[in-house]
């Protein structure tokens, strides 16, 4: 009570009467982990009230209250760090390694001028290296003020996460930032937790706080001075009458120095030549450039270096769901027993078994089915795999979620993950006290589990091995027509049956019952053939992998071009992540070239894949959505995650985020990329062959007539003010169509 009026008082605004407690105090909460006041709130319900909120519901769905709980509580968004200064990118540029070297040689040129020359002559070069090196610094800092003003754009971009929080009952998606105190936030497999809160409900929760390291490479310019060094003292440079300079003991000490002066003032000159000024500047123009045009296109580079890398680019693999297809599914076939069960016709099946099938799917979820009481529509929320059986439950099956949910207590859920394509649920049925598990999940895995079906009429009859390769068959038709195959299946399980709950297999795997099977359309995207073939015709080699059935997965592949069907006569083209994990790693890598398309594969297999393409020297990129993409997307030497339907892990996890999830986009990364390397190629070139031809130059006119021709003075000018322009009209080259048709570049270049 005395926060809330601290807090009223403070902010001089009304808080809704439900709150009891204040900032402070749920500061305190979550900064000190403080059980022992949780328990005096009365736990994590009395925390919830104490706020206004309630477990179940959340808080109101009220304009007002939220505006209010902002006022008193805060938003969640993060304190911007203030814009760094110029200054700042002034210090920066300054403690470059090329600049310190610089800054050395014109410091040196400066004092060997005023010995040399005296005061009025010898400030000349020194002075005119600093000048050189002002310039220097004050156009990488611009460019990298400039860069960091763009970064900060974009990282707006990914401020506008989504979550899923409960409001008045209802769940609603929001942006990251609109979440206030009191709400109640689903949290989903590979999301980001959004703020500061406490656990209400959940299974197999694991939370990742790792973060990632960068590194860097540096050049050595020392061996140059070594070189002149010995020339001197072995007698062979002339002074300007033509004599011999060192002569042994005649040579004076001040001569000697004079000479070694004048020496070190020609290696200076020789290291600003050697020296590539214009280098680093070139590479980072040409990139800050094509990120900014590639956001136009909406992809979002989130590793200045990746679009570098997808120049070189031999390899793509890509995942089905979410990357070719919409990940938009939608129930069109259902089999029950062996028959296909038409479109309102599921009365035909006995009441028993549509129960159990209506028990599986509401307890069997983490999707939510809301009626809004706005619209008399029913609103779904989870995966779309979830959602579109809960939406084809609820319409055809006529499932009741929330009275399904009230009969049964949950015991035990196993949620889905894609290392085992299942999830079960162990409850409790209220009204008789029996006990059922049931299972969901891929459908030639759960069919592996069953050893009885129920038929339409709802007995059980046993799986024989005819029964067995029905439904195999089954099974297939339906992943040939590319649909994705789910199977529900049951028992109930006597008492004395029930594991002991502190095992690992708490739910019963085997001799279930099969209750049916549904099949999902998820389409192909729109124009995927288009991008699969500009990707080829780029000389990239687009293989998918998935974990879906090996017959959906080849039916869209087939959908989007990455089989063609000559290619379907090879053997080894399509593949279960099973096989090739049981490869050995000399028959992987003999195979890898020749796989198009590997289903039903694990997180760890897609990983393999890389790793063993990678190894034989390809240079790959890997596209993906899901949770179970993010260790190949790390692995891989280009990541690219879909925003819209990318997984928080994903995107985390990825070097490029293609923001309207269009595919083609590749195509565009893949045209900058190339374009990139070749600007940076061109500039290299170009500056490699003036400083050679001055150094050159340098070289043999000092040994022949021992003087530097070309004064640190001319080849700053050349090496500054015309390769900075040159870099500036290299690096905005646009990318030709071309490009595209290049074959790839590879490790080796
Ligand atoms: N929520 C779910 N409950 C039960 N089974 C599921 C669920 N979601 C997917 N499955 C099954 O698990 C299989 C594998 O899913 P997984 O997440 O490994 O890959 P995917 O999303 O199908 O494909 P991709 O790797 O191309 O993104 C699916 O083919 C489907 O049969
Ligand atoms: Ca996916």
């Amino acid at each position: 009570m005395v926060f809330y009026q601290e807090i009223k008082k403070k902010k001089g605004g009304d808080l809704p009467d439900a709150i009891k407690i204040g900032q402070t105090h749920c500061m305190e909460l979550v900064k000190y982990k403080d059980v022992y006041q949780l328990q005096n709130l009365g736990g994590v319900h009395g925390v919830a009230s104490a706020i206004g909120s309630n477990v179940e519901n959340g808080i109101a769905d009220d304009a007002e209250d939220i505006a209010q709980r902002r006022e008193a509580f805060g938003s969640n968004t993060f304190k911007k760090p203030l814009a760094k200064s110029f200054f700042h990118f002034i210090v920066g540029a300054t403690t470059d390694f090329t600049i310190v070297v610089l800054i050395v040689c014109a410091a040196l040129s400066l004092g060997l001028g005023i010995k040399l020359h005296g005061l009025k002559q010898g400030w000349y070069e020194g002075g005119c290296i600093f000048f050189a090196v002002f310039l220097l610094v004050l156009f990488v800092a611009l460019s990298n003020l400039q860069q960091e003003r763009q970064f900060n754009k974009l990282s707006r971009v990914t401020d506008r996460t989504q979550v899923n929080v409960v409001r008045g009952g209802r769940h609603q998606t929001i942006s990251i930032s609109d979440i206030v105190v009191g709400d109640v936030v689903c949290v989903a497999i590979g999301d980001q937790i959004p703020a500061e809160g406490l656990f209400l409900c959940g299974y197999s929760l694991l939370v990742d706080e790792s973060s990632i390291t960068g590194e860097s490479a540096f050049i050595d310019v020392n061996c140059i001075f070594i070189v002149l060094l010995v020339y001197y003292f072995t007698g062979n440079t002339k002074d300007e009458n033509g004599n011999r300079e060192f002569n042994g003991s005649k040579t004076k000490v001040d001569d000697i120095v004079n000479a070694v002066l004048r020496i070190v003032a020609a290696a200076i000159t020789i290291i600003v030549v050697a020296i590539p000024e214009g280098l680093a500047l070139a590479i980072t123009l040409a990139l800050a450039y094509s990120v900014k045009k590639m956001m136009a296109d909406q992809v979002l580079v989130r590793k200045l270096s990746a679009c570098e890398t997808m120049g070189a680019a031999t390899t793509i693999c890509a995942d089905k769901t979410g990357t070719l297809t919409l990940n938009k599914m939608k129930v069109t076939k259902f089999w029950q027993d062996q028959d296909f069960v038409k479109v309102g016709a599921s009365s035909s099946i006995a009441p028993s078994v549509r129960d159990l099938i209506r028990q599986g799917v509401a307890l069997n979820t983490t999707g939510r089915v809301d009626r809004s009481t706005l619209v008399s529509d029913f609103e779904f929320s989870g995966s779309p795999t979830e959602t579109a059986i809960l939406s084809w439950a609820v319409q055809e099956l006529k499932m009741e979620m929330t009275e399904s949910r009230q009969s049964c207590d949950i015991i035990h859920h196993e949620a889905f993950n894609s290392q085992k394509k299942r999830s079960g649920v162990l409850m409790r049925n209220k009204t008789d006290n029996t006990i059922h598990v049931h299972w969901k999940g891929a459908a030639e895995i759960i069919l592996a589990m069953c050893s009885s079906y129920y038929d339409a009429s709802g007995m059980t009859r046993d799986l024989n091995d005819d029964e067995r390769i029905r439904f195999e068959q089954i099974i297939e038709g339906m992943a040939a027509s590319s649909l994705r195959c789910i199977a529900f299946a049951h028992k109930q399980i006597a008492e004395e049956e029930r594991a002991d709950e502190n095992k690992d297999n708490i739910l019963k795997e085997d001799c279930l019952t099969l209750l049916g099977l549904v099949g999902l359309k998820d389409p192909c995207r729109p124009g995927m053939l288009k991008s699969v073939q500009a990707c080829q015709n780029a000389g990239l080699n687009i293989k998918m992998i998935t974990g879906d059935n090996l017959f959906t997965a080849k039916a869209i592949a087939f959908e989007c071009g990455i089989l063609q069907p000559v290619q379907d006569m090879f053997p080894d083209a399509v593949i279960e992540g099973a096989e090739f994990r049981n490869y050995t790693p000399e028959e992987r890598k003999q195979k890898v070239d020749r796989i198009r398309v590997m289903a039903r594969s694990s997180p760890s297999d897609k990983l393999l894949m890389v790793e063993c393409l990678r190894q034989k020297g390809h240079v790959v990129a890997v596209t993906g959505n899901g949770i179970n993409d993010a260790p190949a997307l790390l692995e891989a030497d280009i990541g690219i995650s879909m925003g819209i339907q990318g997984c928080e892990v994903a995107k985390e996890s990825s070097d490029i985020i293609i923001l309207d999830d269009n595919f083609a986009s590749i195509v565009q990364i893949l045209r900058w990329g190339r374009c990139i390397y070749d600007n940076i190629r061109k500039f290299i070139q170009f500056q490699l062959t003036v400083n050679i031809a001055a150094l050159v130059i340098n070289f043999v006119v000092s040994v022949s007539v021992g003087e530097v021709p070309l004064t640190v003075v001319q080849l700053l000018w050349v090496n500054l003010i015309m390769d900075t322009l040159g870099a500036l009209a290299l690096a905005t080259e646009q990318p030709t169509m071309e490009l595209r048709e290049k074959a790839p570049m590879g490790r080796t270049d």
